[in-house]
């Protein structure tokens, strides 16, 4: 599979200065051996819920883990009770490093740039066709943030009984990114769904989208189980429904081919801050230009007069409708009313 510059979280790397050879060595062996591995399916102010050797425990951070995010997506090691009966606590002790990070957009409550799910192998930008129109400048920032974090996109255009999706798609052709169409009628028996999930098979994607693009629809059609599912950790909330803003990790429905794969829905996460974007990074996503942009000046927006790029398409290298889209997501960095 095709995999763009994936990076990890600053904080993944510590520099520690070897102990060997100044103590004995029982001291620096790995605390917790005995512990198992989980997987963080939610969290919800400071519990989160794992999912360890099939069971759904509830786990908070061991003290030890300090300051340190733990995010849904994240693979965890979890001492203590591991029963997941009701009213237990386990510990969580360790954080596996993360292959991928996905950050959620500052706003006016929140002004830093949070992890929101680690791991992800694929973002989901799920977009109504109508009622809400396409808002073609919210799905280039979902691609860049995509780009950036290491993510294959993937285009979900819903509603197809209500519009075409040819207009939409053209914009998209150049930048070659994966897309499926659904409606919600082709749900009832099954068979729109399977599209959709033969992209997702084995693997975790996360899915964004606006408030009234039928994401809830979606999921619900993707993981029948949902309900039984997101009951789980309601028990643990106390609450009558998911309520919190944390995203939440549902299975795929096993398949016979075996690669099941995890669908990450994330309420309230409609956009993304996108300050802190590498153009190196998402640069990195055309390879086709990624060469040609050797020559550019040092730090160059590859949208400014003197960029290599304009040189590089105009003696073919590249096909100048890629530059195009390439600037136009670029663009996007810019924080625009309604974004
Ligand atoms: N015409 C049509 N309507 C749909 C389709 N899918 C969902 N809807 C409707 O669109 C509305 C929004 O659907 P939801 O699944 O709740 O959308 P959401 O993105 O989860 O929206 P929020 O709950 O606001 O976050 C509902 O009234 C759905 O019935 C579809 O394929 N076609
Ligand atoms: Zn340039």
């Amino acid at each position: 599979m095709r995999r763009y510059g994936k990076h990890t979280d600053e904080d993944d790397i510590r520099v520690r200065p070897s102990r060997r050879g100044t103590r004995p060595r029982t001291h620096t062996r790995p605390k917790h051996e005995d512990a198992a591995e989980g997987l963080v399916l939610t969290v919800d102010r400071g519990r989160l819920t794992c999912l360890v050797e099939g069971r759904t425990v509830t786990a908070m951070k061991a003290r030890e883990l300090g300051r340190k995010a733990v995010v849904v997506g994240d693979r965890v090691a979890v001492v203590g009770d591991l029963s997941g009966a009701k009213d237990t606590l386990a510990r969580i002790v360790r954080v596996q490093e993360r292959t991928s990070v996905l950050r959620r957009t500052a706003d006016d409550n929140d002004p830093y740039e949070r992890v929101i799910v680690a791991n992800a192998d694929q973002l989901a930008v799920v977009t109504a066709l109508a009622d809400p129109e396409p808002r073609p400048r919210l799905i280039d920032r979902c691609l860049v943030a995509a780009f950036d974090a290491g993510l294959e996109p993937l285009l979900v255009l819903t509603k197809s009984d209500l519009a075409p999706a040819g207009p939409l798609l053209e914009t998209y052709a150049p930048l070659g990114v994966r897309y499926v169409v659904t409606n919600r009628d082709d749900f009832a028996d099954g068979s729109g769904v399977e599209a959709v999930r033969e992209l997702m098979r084995g693997q975790i994607t996360v899915c964004v989208g606006h408030s009234g693009v039928g994401k809830t629809t979606l999921v619900n059609a993707l993981v029948p189980e949902r309900r039984r599912a997101t009951g789980v950790v309601n028990a643990v909330t106390g609450r009558g429904r998911h309520t919190t803003t944390s995203a939440l990790a549902l299975p795929l429905p096993p398949s016979t081919i075996g690669e099941d794969g995890w669908v990450i829905d994330t309420p309230g996460v409609r956009s993304f801050g996108l300050n802190h974007i590498q153009l190196s990074r998402v640069i990195h996503a055309f390879p086709d230009l990624e060469a040609g942009a050797a020559d550019c000046p040092r730090a160059c927006s590859h949208n400014e007069p003197g960029c290599a790029l304009d040189q590089w398409v105009a003696e073919g290298h590249a096909d100048p409708a890629r530059l195009h889209s390439l600037r136009r997501l670029l663009a996007t960095r810019e924080r625009r009313e309604g974004d």
